[in-house]
């Protein structure tokens, strides 16, 4: 049995919208994080979407504002959306809303006080994952996705988790962390001053290591106020180029950073990863 405890329940597009709460061996706290069972959930084994979100977040903002239900429902993909960092009275913080709390980055935090909890890529990549598949009926099949600090965060680990996903998307990702303000802040906080640290965690030099065979879309509003001044999608086009990934990447006129950005194009980031989900073999 899991150690999950259900907080919310709601019956939507025929499946249900829920909610739980459990105690986190890796980020040694309670976490809460938000399911969408498809209404196919009730007898057919299903692969899973991750969604993994951005600043300020918790599960949920996605729930809430994406509308990504209905296309998860036609589909039959549960989507499975996590917090953005370690929770509780005893977690370190700080008063700027892109440290600390709802700025997790995704990924294993070395320094203190930060290391004590913050630990979210093992968090994303192996215990939220062997969890859903002890309390849901999975075909261990797996994509993942997100939104600029979560867009970082999809990107990253499918880049040094290849095997565990079927495609990978972001919406306005950060893509240079080592390189732009919100990631050098963070970076410098969580893995300390030696920068050598810091490429395990940057999309851009992590593709030009590793590469990726992964299918990747990309999506970046062209009023993002975030574009520009946080290096945005861009880097990444250009290194997907340099080393002939194939990406479908799109620039769109007038969105910007929002989740009405999010909500206008995620019926077709479901539709892309429903394609590698559900593809024979
Ligand atoms: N202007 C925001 C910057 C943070 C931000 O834009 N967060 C994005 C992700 S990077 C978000 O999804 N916010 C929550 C929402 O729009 O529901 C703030 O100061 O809170």
């Amino acid at each position: 049995m899991t150690n999950l405890e259900p907080i919310a329940s709601h019956r939507l597009h025929d499946g249900w919208q829920r909610q739980y709460k459990h105690q986190s061996a890796v980020l040694n706290c309670t976490m809460q994080f938000s399911v969408y069972l498809p209404p196919q959930a009730e007898h057919q084994a299903l692969p899973v979407l991750y969604w993994l979100s951005g600043l300020t977040c918790t599960d949920e903002n996605f729930s809430q504002k994406s509308a990504a239900q209905r296309a998860a429902a036609e589909h039959g993909i549960i989507l499975v959306i996590p917090d953005t960092s370690p929770r509780g009275d005893d977690v370190a913080d700080d008063d700027a809303y892109d440290l600390g709390k709802g700025a997790g980055f995704y990924l294993n935090a070395t320094q203190a006080p930060w290391s004590a909890h913050y630990r979210m890529a093992d968090y994303v990549v192996e215990e939220l994952p062997a969890l859903i598949t002890q309390a849901f009926n999975t075909n261990g099949r797996a994509s993942i996705s997100g939104h600029s600090m979560g867009g970082h965060g999809a990107l990253t680990l499918a880049i040094k988790h290849p095997q565990n996903y079927c495609s990978v998307s972001a919406f306005a990702p950060i893509v240079s962390p080592t390189t732009c303000p919100w990631g050098q802040k963070a970076f410098n906080a969580y893995l300390g001053d030696d920068q050598a640290q810091w490429a395990d965690f940057d999309a851009c030099l992590l593709l030009k290591k590793h590469g990726l065979k992964l299918p990747v879309k990309i999506d970046q509003g062209l009023a993002d106020n975030f574009l520009d001044s946080q290096q945005l999608t861009k880097p990444f086009e250009q290194q997907c180029q340099q080393q002939q990934v194939a990406a479908d990447i799109q620039y769109h006129d007038g969105y910007d950073h929002s989740y009405y950005f999010i909500s206008s194009f995620i019926d077709a980031h479901i539709a892309f990863h429903a394609q590698a989900l559900h593809k024979p073999g």
